[in-house]
């Protein structure tokens, strides 16, 4: 405990995050694969060994479910929805029902909208570039960007949506949706790792002292307003003939037998979706531009893929129309190899979730030789995991080829195959993300058209060594002030 006060006081910039950083000062740098953590009353267990990894979501899978505490904590603000409902049949139906928002026609659908979007957002960005606006918070920026994108998944909108009212310290101001939710999530982490809290379980279904109930009050605002969103939409609907429906998620919740006469139920999983899309595809982003910016030769292949799918020698000539066509699921899936390397490393370098949400194992298990006591909250470190110098030789260099099986940097430290679950952004086993294509899509469909239209130069010194450290548990997120220049 006196270890993880000493860490607190030591927080700057390129501090990682309190478990994270309290983990490395506990261990020297060299954290081992199996850690207890004794902060939690039981003890909880950090693990990154890819083996014990791969087990959990393969033969040992069934064993595996949430830490049941998660669902008591988030019951304000998340309700029934299905991330922190145990893997139930209820649960199991749900997710199914939920699946279907990702067929391939209405993703493509999905993917076209958001598109289009984010082409006109970045021809509005180089109209600004021209005016002598060139500088901007990178986080932010493509924070914007991907929240018009979930906004126009969830709720069909496009337009601008109202700001709502969010109290912090006694004061209230009015945020867009998105920062409000930021707020949120980082409200919540707080008080679901607050060390007081772990070690009285009572409290979990309370929000005790006065920062706990203005969380409580901003997350009753959020979900009133998605209330009022689908009441309305329900309205807006009657008027039209089925075909005129626009598909998105909201829509597609008000047509499902399981979900359309429980507005409770929409509310959890509009508000589930807007969570677990928003924060981690904006840190994949915003990384992506950073690590590109830090390495000019994978920035100038991703571009000469561009120019060779496209025909074109200058980028700048590509119509909206031709990279909706190009960027299609189906031309996705035969062309953009090393697009999909590139991203693929972005997630391993930095995985946006960087670590699971507490687990447990049903009954007492043995795991590797390994007796793991039920109950116990288990957490995969992925950031920890993925930066293993044994699976991934020169762990901090952003290396594509690493998910080339033709090059020399698909093999691990010894020259062998690399142990399956050293790659591990998306958790696995029946509780792997399931908005994990979409994501991997959205991030492939937005990537080469930012790429392709700037540079950026990253205007903090020190943020050109380091970057700090933003994603789901990284709190707080620091600005990374960049100019842009048009390429
Ligand atoms: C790069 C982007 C993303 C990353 C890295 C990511 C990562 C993850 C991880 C690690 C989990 C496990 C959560 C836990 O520890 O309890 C998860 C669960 C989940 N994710 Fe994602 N996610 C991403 C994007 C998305 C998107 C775009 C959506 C929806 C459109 C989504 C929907 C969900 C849902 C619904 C769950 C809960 C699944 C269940 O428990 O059955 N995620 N995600």
């Amino acid at each position: 405990m006196l270890t993880f006060l000493k860490v607190l006081k030591t927080q700057d910039e390129f501090w990682e995050d309190s478990h994270y950083e309290y983990l490395k000062h506990a261990f020297n740098n060299e954290i081992p694969p199996y850690v207890i953590d004794f902060r939690f009353p039981k003890g909880m267990l950090v693990i990154t060994d890819p083996d014990f990894i791969f087990e959990s979501y393969t033969t040992k899978n069934k064993f595996f479910d949430k830490y049941p505490r998660s669902y008591t904590i988030n019951k304000k603000n998340l309700g029934e929805s299905i991330l922190f409902t145990p893997s139930d049949e209820v649960w199991a139906q749900k997710r199914k029902h939920l699946s279907s928002a990702f067929y391939k026609d209405k993703m493509q659908q999905q993917l076209n909208s958001i598109m289009s979007t984010i082409y006109d957002t970045i021809q509005e960005t180089i109209q600004q570039i021209k005016q002598g606006q060139d500088e901007l918070d990178l986080n932010e920026y493509i924070g914007k960007m991907i929240l018009k994108a979930v906004q126009i998944c969830i709720f069909g909108v496009h337009e601008q949506l109202e700001n709502l009212p969010f109290i912090q310290n006694g004061k209230t101001e009015l945020l867009s949706i998105g920062v409000m939710m930021n707020r949120i999530v980082s409200q919540n982490i707080k008080r679901s790792s607050n060390i007081f809290r772990i070690n009285f379980e009572i409290l979990d279904q309370y929000f005790v002292g006065k920062a706990e109930k203005e969380l409580e009050q901003n997350n009753l605002t959020l979900r009133r307003f998605i209330f009022d969103m689908i009441n309305q939409r329900r309205q807006k609907n009657k008027a039209l003939k089925p075909e005129e429906i626009h598909h998105d998620f909201l829509n597609m919740l008000l047509q499902d037998d399981l979900f359309k006469d429980n507005d409770s139920l929409m509310v959890d999983e509009c508000s589930t979706f807007m969570l677990a899309a928003t924060q981690t595809t904006t840190t994949a982003l915003s990384n992506l531009f950073f690590y590109l910016t830090k390495n000019e030769t994978v920035k100038t292949n991703v571009r000469n893929e561009i120019k060779d799918i496209f025909g074109k020698k200058l980028i700048s000539q590509i119509s909206k129309e031709e990279w909706l066509q190009k960027l299609s699921l189906d031309e996705m899936s035969n062309q953009w190899n090393y697009l999909c390397m590139v991203v693929q490393e972005n997630l391993r370098i930095e995985p946006p979730a960087r670590r699971c949400t507490p687990q447990i194992v049903t009954e007492d298990v043995e795991i590797l030789g390994k007796k793991i006591p039920k109950g116990i909250p288990i957490v995969f470190h992925f950031l920890v995991l993925q930066r293993n110098a044994k699976e991934w030789p020169e762990p901090f260099k952003f290396i594509p080829e690493r998910f080339d099986p033709s090059s020399k940097h698909f093999l691990n430290a010894e020259g062998k195959k690399r142990k399956p679950a050293s790659f591990s952004p998306f958790l696995g086993g029946r509780r792997i993300c399931l908005g994990k294509t979409f994501a991997e899509n959205v991030i492939k469909c937005i990537a080469p058209l930012i790429v392709s239209s700037f540079d950026f130069e990253i205007l903090k010194p020190e943020h050109q060594q380091r970057k700090p450290p933003n994603g789901v548990f990284a709190e707080p997120v620091y600005p990374m002030k960049v100019r842009l220049y048009e390429q």
